[in-house]
């Protein structure tokens, strides 16, 4: 964990971590010398009624006091920004490491969240603590027993019997609750996901009259999260009140006991308000200490968690330094086998090629892998067998960069981001000129409702794209797929929630303007396939067949099949 707030702590925040609790010893030492002399005013002072003294020694007390103040202030200011610039650090750091990583069974959004924001806190928490508090604390807690034996010899073993018990009860208890807080955390995920996708649901769940349901279940989890909240706490809740209740009965035994030496005039009397006055120290430093604890029991459960994040390096190696380019813009597969989870295959020994500018149709059931190709192709997953090229290159040859350069996609689920249309647009193409914009919503056939739109191009994108159709969404992500000119388009079911007659113009229009793109159509229906150079059809993961339209009604029953359910009965599918 210490490595983690090292290592996310750079240049000046890094120096204000390590000059914080330097500074801290500054107020510890303040803070110690009051008790000596307060002793000393009376025993000197007061008893002897030099007022020179006192006054002078009352000077003296202040002058420790400002100083210690001013060390007291310093250390917050420079541990908080050693804090807020590790957290700073932290979430982007983890944000990257979320876009970037190609674990497929990497953490889920939900508990992600929770890590950014909550954990993240907790790490930043620890931060202040670690400059401030874990300083101060043990200082005063060894500083207030030293001085408590030099200024008051005889009553220091009370302090002695007792602080042994005190520091192993509290090791049992911060290790009971460790995993209590972990649990905690976990529940923090679980009522953070739901809450996520009831928000998410919020239309589905009113169409299907299901508020009160969800709210039940939501309920259910946020109970348990209160309960596991309230068992973590409460194992360290009894820290606190042992340790004032042992510390006020030391207190007591050492007045008692104190009192009968300074009667017998064994010791002074300034002796025994300075112990005493150490022990109150001592007692505030345990608190501390007690507080310090629990909230180093969460940051160590959260700082594992972090660091489980810190860990999902990307895994693939980006070649950067011999980084080889395409030739053109063919593909290859060679019996490529690729499974999510190591022990279920989900493509099988996958082989076949498309040549630059050609149109390539994949078509199967849903579930056969179609997508799961493309992913592949992309380098979304690297964990495969066989060999995938693009102009003659192995993708594994290419910085990921290059292979992202190569192919843009336009998916059925279509992602906008809140904006404006420009800026969805020009997402992939910062450099996109308007000539660019105008061929691709040409294109997409979404030139004519972003002409109706008031503000054009600039019309906003409230999130998810909420405010606009299903349909209008798919058109904007396909026109997004062309605009950056990239040699490889891939369609993944991307027009399944446009109309026939918009679909046909978006295919003719693709054709016209596509510009010798090699072009990857997967669609359940047939006639956006069934013009294409080669038609590839999958089954559980298997290339069961290739070939045109024409080759594949002979040698497919199943594309047949399909043919014949969609088009109709004739030999080329129509009556
Ligand atoms: N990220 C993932 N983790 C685990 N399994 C996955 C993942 N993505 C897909 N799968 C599984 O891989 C199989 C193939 O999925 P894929 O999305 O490639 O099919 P598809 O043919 O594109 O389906 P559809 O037409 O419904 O989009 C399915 O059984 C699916 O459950």
């Amino acid at each position: 964990m210490l490595r983690i707030v090292i290592n996310h702590t750079h240049g000046l925040a890094r120096l204000c971590f390590f000059l914080s609790p330097i500074v801290m010893l500054g107020e510890v030492f303040c803070d110690l010398q009051q008790p000596t002399l307060m002793a000393q005013i009376i025993d000197n002072g007061l008893t002897r009624h030099d007022m020179n003294y006192v006054i002078g020694h009352a000077w003296l007390m202040a002058g420790f006091a400002i100083l210690g103040l001013i060390c007291g202030a310093g250390t917050g200011a420079l541990g908080n920004y050693a804090s807020l610039k590790m957290g700073q650090s932290l979430r982007t750091h983890m944000l990257r490491v979320a876009l970037t990583s190609r674990n497929p069974k990497g953490l889920e959004p939900a508990t992600l969240v929770t890590r950014i924001t909550n954990d993240v806190t907790q790490m930043q928490n620890l931060v202040m603590m670690m400059t401030r508090g874990m300083v101060r604390s043990p200082m005063l807690l060894v500083g207030g027993m030293v001085m408590s034996i030099v200024v008051s010899p005889r009553l220091a073993p009370i302090l002695f019997i007792t602080m042994p018990f005190l520091l192993v009860f509290m090791f049992m208890v911060v290790r009971r609750s460790i995993p209590k807080y972990t649990k905690m955390q976990q529940a923090v995920d679980t009522v953070n996901r739901v809450m996520r996708e009831n928000l998410q649901g919020a239309k589905t769940i009113k169409s299907y009259v299901l508020e009160d349901h969800q709210l039940n279940q939501f309920n259910d989890d946020n109970t348990a999260l209160q309960a596991r909240s309230q068992t973590a706490a409460t194992a360290t809740i009894i820290l606190s009140p042992v340790i004032q209740l042992v510390l006020n009965l030391c207190v007591v035994i050492a007045l008692g006991y104190g009192g009968t030496l300074v009667v017998s005039r064994t010791i002074p009397n300034g002796q025994i308000i300075a112990f005493v006055n150490y022990m109150i120290q001592i007692t505030t430093a345990m608190v501390m200490t007690v507080n310090i604890i629990t909230a180093f029991s969460r940051a160590i459960t959260s700082g594992t968690r972090v660091g489980e994040v810190l860990a999902e390096e990307p895994q693939i190696d980006t070649r950067p330094s011999d980084n080889q380019l395409p030739h053109d813009s063919s593909i290859e597969f060679d019996h490529v086998s690729f499974g999510y989870i190591d022990s279920k295959p989900i493509l099988e020994d996958i082989s076949f090629d498309v040549q630059a500018g050609q149109w390539l149709g994949i078509i199967g059931a849903t579930g056969s892998g179609k997508s799961s190709i493309i992913n592949l192709l992309t380098r979304t997953y690297d964990d495969y067998t066989g060999t995938i090229k693009i102009g003659g290159v192995d993708i594994k040859d290419m910085a990921l960069d290059t292979v992202h350069k190569q192919v843009t996609l336009a998916f059925q689920d279509a992602q906008l981001f809140s904006g404006s249309v420009r800026s969805n647009l020009t997402f992939g193409a910062p450099q996109a000129t308007p000539a660019d914009l105008t061929t691709a919503t040409h294109t997409a056939d979404a030139d004519e409702f972003i002409d109706n739109l008031p503000a054009k191009l600039d019309a906003p994108v409230e999130q998810q794209g909420k405010n606009f159709s299903g349909g209008q969404r798919q058109r904007l992500n396909i026109a997004r797929a062309i605009t950056p000119h990239a040699p490889i388009l891939v369609m993944d079911d991307a027009t399944s929630a446009v109309d026939q007659e918009t679909n046909a113009r978006i295919k003719s229009r693709l054709d016209e303007n596509r510009g010798g793109k090699t072009t990857i159509i997967i669609s359940q229906r047939i006639t956006n396939v069934m013009g294409c150079h080669e038609i590839l059809v999958l089954q559980d993961g298997k290339l069961v067949a290739r070939g045109t339209h024409d080759e594949l009604m002979q040698t497919s029953p199943f594309y047949k099949q399909l043919v014949q359910t969609q088009l109709g009965g004739g030999p080329n599918g129509h009556e």
